[in-house]
């Protein structure tokens, strides 16, 4: 994989022309000639990499390694500018199945123990031709190789549900990209929250992953220990969307000594690498001229900084390994690969929702079968059922009580769906975006799956409701009577969920319009069209 002068601004949007100078001017941004103001986030950074190799992207907070590592997976569209080839090719949707994108947070179903997880995303993302027992085999040959045996039955678990530990979770996650097989697996930070050991190992099962099936692996990393920055095999430096080194990692310390930057005390080549790039150089020397007039510390970084983003550009120029390397015109064995899983269409619509069905109910089997869910819908029918005991409908005034009751059903069926869908629309749109974006099913089959799912409890907890309710209060004894009362009761049931899911549509609004894509406007679709489901969500 290669990319050159990659460059990446977002426009922050301030309408009004004095606002957005003043932003811009406070924080050294560019102002566009139309008034709003642009972040230039990436500046024209290069490199390359090659199968069988890590890159590892590093550079202080803020730099821009998610911004690049997302734009070498085609996750961000705009303003981005330089040029990008997968195996000689420029990006299209039919290599987005030949990679694999494994995010800083770990989005996986807490209910959903570590081979469901795989099983389920390998019955979804695996062509069809393979048979079950294939899919099967291929999820426990990925078990083995990430060392999740022991914990293969244990749940993902979340905030409310105790699960596998930070380390297995970032292997299943990685599991569930590697499913596929990628030529090119990227993962941002995938070391964070770990112990050095927990993160030593995983750098153990990433090498032999690319090493293994040369795979080609980009990660972000923070701080690195000395023992994992030596397992990487390529790195790139950034600093303020600048590379300031591209090449061989244990180039690195020899490259930045040649310039003049030599640590004076032992230092982890990672802790050097980022005081280089934030200009913080205490305990290490520097050329000469960067303390010409004795700068204020602020300053001396800025000079420290600029002078290492300027030796960066003239290396590259000179032919060093800065940017990327001349692409060969022959298409790879990979890309031909990358084509093939594209008409190798995975599972046909009604396979998706088939699996989908089965790993929505079982995700949420634990909330449709919920004791209190049950113990307040029994509940609240028998204390109707006693203050409405046999209610009569003689005259005006038993009348107008039994309409009371009705009142009661409405509000209790009303708020109890409202509350529960409140959960729903933050929950699920992680998951969702995260798989349209992996194209593993179509939207319609997860609509359909979900809706039928939740319609279970949707209609179980009405009828029971109902049974009692009804024949204590007394109400009309005729089966059409009965019918009536429980489709009016579903129907407020389904409508108020609507109303939670449009309400939640209109205050995230303007968070989602920030960053909409395709995916995004796909979930909002579904929200608007009411999708059911239950009460309180556990994760
Ligand atoms: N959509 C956006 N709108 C405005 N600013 C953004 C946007 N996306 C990224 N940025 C900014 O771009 C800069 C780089 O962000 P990025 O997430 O790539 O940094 P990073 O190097 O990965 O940082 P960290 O190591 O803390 O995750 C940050 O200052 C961030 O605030």
């Amino acid at each position: 994989m290669q990319f050159e002068n990659v460059e990446y601004k977002v426009k922050l949007g301030a309408k009004n022309p004095l606002t957005a100078a003043k932003v811009a001017f406070a924080s050294h941004m560019r102002v566009d000639h139309g008034g709003s103001s642009c972040k230039h986030i990436l500046k024209g950074i290069g490199g390359s990499v090659d199968p069988g190799e890590i890159l590892a992207l590093m550079g202080p907070s803020g730099s821009g390694k998610t911004t690049l590592l997302k734009i070498l997976g085609g996750r961000l569209g705009g303003a981005v500018k330089g040029q990008i080839t997968y195996n000689d090719t420029p990006y299209s949707p039919c290599l987005k199945r030949r990679m694999g994108f494994v995010t800083q947070d770990d989005v996986l179903f807490p209910q959903l123990t570590v081979e469901e997880t795989l099983v389920f995303a390998a019955f979804l993302r695996l062509p069809a031709r393979m048979s079950k027992q294939q899919k099967r085999d291929r999820v426990d040959a990925i078990i083995a190789e990430l060392n999740l045996e022991r914990c293969r039955h244990t749940k993902i678990g979340g905030a409310f549900v105790r699960g596998v530990s930070g380390g297995e979770r970032k292997r299943t996650s990685i599991g569930y990209e590697i499913l596929v097989d990628p030529s090119l697996l990227l993962l941002d930070e995938p070391t964070s929250g770990l112990d050095s050991t927990s993160a030593s190992k995983l750098i153990v099962i990433l090498q032999r992953l690319a090493k293994s099936t040369r795979r080609t692996i980009i990660t972000t990393i923070h701080q690195p220990s000395s023992r994992m920055f030596h397992m990487f095999d390529k790195l790139l430096l950034i600093s303020e969307g600048h590379a300031i080194y591209h090449g061989k990692a244990r180039d690195c310390m020899h490259h930045f000594s040649s310039l003049g930057f030599t640590p004076e005390i032992p230092m982890n080549p990672a802790e050097f690498l980022l005081d280089l790039a934030t200009g913080n150089l205490e305990d290490i020397s520097v050329p000469g001229l960067l303390r010409d007039g004795s700068p204020a510390p602020q300053e001396f970084r800025s000079r420290v900084v600029a002078y290492l983003q300027a030796k960066y550009r003239d290396h590259a120029g000179d032919g060093g390994e800065g940017q990327a390397k001349q692409p060969a015109r022959r298409p790879g064995e990979q890309l031909r690969l990358a084509i093939r899983m594209r008409k190798d269409r995975s599972i046909n619509w009604f396979q998706q929702f088939v699996v989908l069905s089965r790993r929505t109910f079982r995700e949420r089997a634990a909330d449709y079968l919920d004791k209190m869910r049950l113990a307040q819908a029994v509940g609240v029918a028998l204390l109707l059922g006693l203050l409405w005991w046999k209610s009569q409908t003689g005259n005006e005034a038993q009348l107008r009580d039994q309409v009371g009751l009705i009142f009661y059903i409405c509000i209790f069926w009303t708020s109890s769906s409202l509350f529960g869908s409140v959960y729903v629309f933050p929950f699920e749109k992680l998951y969702l975006v995260k798989e349209r974006k992996a194209d593993m099913y179509r939207l319609s089959a997860y609509y359909a799956s979900s809706t039928l799912c939740d319609a279970v409890p949707h209609v179980v907890y009405p009828v029971l409701f109902m049974a009692i309710l009804y024949f204590m209060a007394d109400l009309r004894r005729t089966v059409p009577c009965f019918c009536l009362t429980l489709l009016a009761t579903l129907l407020i049931v389904f409508t108020s969920q609507v109303r939670t899911y449009l309400l939640f549509l209109f205050l995230s609004m303007p968070a989602v319009t920030s960053t909409a894509n395709g995916d995004e406007m796909g979930v909002r679709s579904v929200i608007i069209r009411g999708r059911g489901s239950c009460w309180g969500r556990r994760s």
